[in-house]
């Protein structure tokens, strides 16, 4: 299986309203994001690529509009943990390229969740 990862940045701030009062998180606050989009294929194409990384400036596009410098309980549905965010961006990228396996999401040094489904073997 060969497998590729391409990194994005982004600044955003929230709000987990879910967590009890008193909760650091719940009130307003932001990180900078690091998101990590992986894709994988068994095969590749003629040039050697499971796909060219610049083919994947349509995510950074998306990131730059929809999330960067935004308030993300604005931007999403649903709460915007890390998880949630992750999950979200593995959704718009699978549509896009379906040898996309997972999405990594970081907002602190110390800190990270993935999205990744779960094998069909
Ligand atoms: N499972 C999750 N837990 C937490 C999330 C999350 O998205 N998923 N998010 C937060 C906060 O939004 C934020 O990420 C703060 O995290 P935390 O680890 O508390 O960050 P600190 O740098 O302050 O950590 P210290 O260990 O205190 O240095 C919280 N939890
Ligand atoms: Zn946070």
């Amino acid at each position: 299986m060969f497998r590729i990862c391409k990194e994005f940045h982004f600044c955003a701030s929230h709000s987990l309203e879910t967590l009890p009062l008193g909760h650091k998180c719940a009130g307003l606050h932001g990180h900078n994001y690091i998101v990590y989009l992986e894709l994988e294929s068994e095969t590749l194409d003629e040039t050697g690529f499971i796909i060219d990384f610049h083919e994947l400036s349509a995510f950074k596009d998306y990131i730059d509009d929809a999330f960067d410098h935004r308030h993300l309980n604005d931007v999403m549905d649903i709460p915007p943990t890390t998880e949630n965010v992750a999950f979200h961006f593995y959704t718009w990228c699978k549509a896009r390229w379906p040898q996309t396996s997972a999405v990594r999401v970081s907002e602190t040094p110390k800190t990270w969740a993935e999205y990744r489904p779960k094998s069909a073997a």
